[in-house]
């Protein structure tokens, strides 16, 4: 467990944050379908980046991706086109709880042959790899984007492409638009219009050099931090305006709810806040696009003593943990009144309270890291600290270049 203790002054660094895991592990999965003909720069040096590398160079028939949802997504839909080989994929006993029934149907009506080893629905899974016959789908679009990416990643690779059709309400959007986005950019000429996604068979790509962005899930982390503090900035690399990823919606968020400025110049955003900024009544939010900032956006409701009604959180429960119930408990800790349901998270009011939170953050990743920039406001305590290495192993090594003080208790 560590103690963070409150920053006196204000806060003026730069700190480079590492790329997206999102792109990293679409762009990993489809270097390894192409005979590596791409040269990747500023790859993630996340935990689950590293899973999914580890995972694609190992060559044996038990695979173990712990907890990093995209890999084990991602990988279900490779191992079941490598002909001539068998798996065991499995993951945390986290990942055992998280399901999968909508992708091995869809991979199994494909052709492939994909069984469940413990419970029907979920990890571990036993895949015997094949030669996939069927070339269109239909797959419900409302539980993860992750089944859809895997299938358009693998889609490329079979005999007549693959024509994906969504059924239903279709969540998680951007990061179905940031694989199209990177299919096309390796020169693969895949379409998203409406509910139906077309991949066309590939043979081959042309070799070249790709610059992973920087992670702006991570960058969340430091919106919230410029929000709780005054007369602050701190500049993050490497981030672009024009961004593949859907959590860039951050700088409009932070910006109409915060009064936060982002600036981008030659790759370094700079964020600062505007200290004329008249704060709403109530944060009204809808996160469908964007739920991995949700936890963030909460937590700096709460260092602002702000009334947010958050919506579009259905897929919160399926996550590293069921992130609306851990909000509720923990966001509790610092007086906040919060009513949680199947899909938003409200707070009403606040009330005083006294000792300093202990936070518990669930195996995730994201529950330590929101919490980070109340440490701006009050001394708090974060248990098993280290789960932050999921998607940003360095995370308090920079917070500690910030000026804050980390001891471990
Ligand atoms: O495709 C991706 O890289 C991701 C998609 C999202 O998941 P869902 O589609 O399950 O919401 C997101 O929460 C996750 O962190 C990364
Ligand atoms: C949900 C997340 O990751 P995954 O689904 O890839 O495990 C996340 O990083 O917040």
């Amino acid at each position: 467990m560590i103690e963070i203790s409150a920053h006196q002054s204000p806060i003026n660094n730069q700190l480079a944050v590492t790329g997206s895991k999102s792109e990293s592990n679409r762009l990993l999965l489809l270097n390894q379908l192409f005979e590596n003909v791409l040269k990747l720069e500023n790859v993630s040096n996340s935990e689950d980046s590293q899973l999914m590398q580890k995972a694609l160079a190992n060559k044996t028939d038990l695979i173990d991706i712990h907890h990093a949802g995209t890999a084990m997504r991602f990988l279900t839909a490779y191992y079941s086109i490598q002909a001539d080989r068998e798996v065991t994929l499995t993951g945390s006993e986290r990942m055992k709880q998280r399901p999968i029934k909508v992708l091995v149907d869809a991979l199994n009506n494909l052709g492939a042959e994909i069984s469940y080893q413990e419970n029907e629905g979920f990890p571990p899974l036993q895949i015997k790899g094949k030669k996939l016959t069927q070339d269109s789908i239909t797959i419900p679009s409302n539980i993860s984007s992750q089944y859809i990416t895997a299938l358009c990643l693998v889609g490329t690779k079979l005999p007549t492409g693959l024509t994906i059709n969504l059924d239903g309400k279709i969540i998680s959007i951007p990061y179905i638009q940031m694989t199209i986005q990177l299919l096309n950019k390796v020169g693969i000429n895949a379409v998203f219009e409406g509910n139906t996604i077309t991949i066309p068979f590939t043979a081959a790509i042309q070799p070249q050099t790709l610059q992973v962005e920087s992670d702006w899930s991570s960058a969340s982390y430091y919106y919230s931090l410029i929000a709780l503090s005054k007369n602050s900035e701190i500049k993050i690399s490497t981030y672009f305006e024009d961004s593949l990823q859907g959590d860039s919606d951050l700088q409009k968020i932070y910006a109409e709810n915060f009064g936060i400025d982002s600036n981008f110049e030659n790759g370094v955003l700079t964020l600062k806040n505007n200290p004329e900024f008249q704060f709403k009544e109530l944060i009204e939010l809808n996160l469908i696009n964007t739920p991995d900032i949700a936890q963030t956006i909460a937590a700096t409701c709460v260092g602002l003593k702000l009334k947010c009604h958050l919506t579009g959180l259905e897929t919160l429960k399926i996550k590293e943990t069921d992130r609306l119930v851990a909000l509720k408990n923990e966001l509790e800790k610092f007086g906040a009144q919060i009513s949680i349901t199947d899909d938003a998270l409200t707070i009403e009011n606040y009330t005083s309270y006294t000792e300093i939170p202990t936070i518990e953050t669930y195996n995730d990743h994201r529950m330590a890291m929101c919490m980070a920039p109340l440490a701006q406001l009050f001394t708090i305590r974060i248990k098993d600290e280290m789960v932050v290495e999921k998607s940003y192993p360095t995370f308090w090594e920079d917070w500690k270049q910030l000026g804050f003080e980390i001891k471990s208790i």
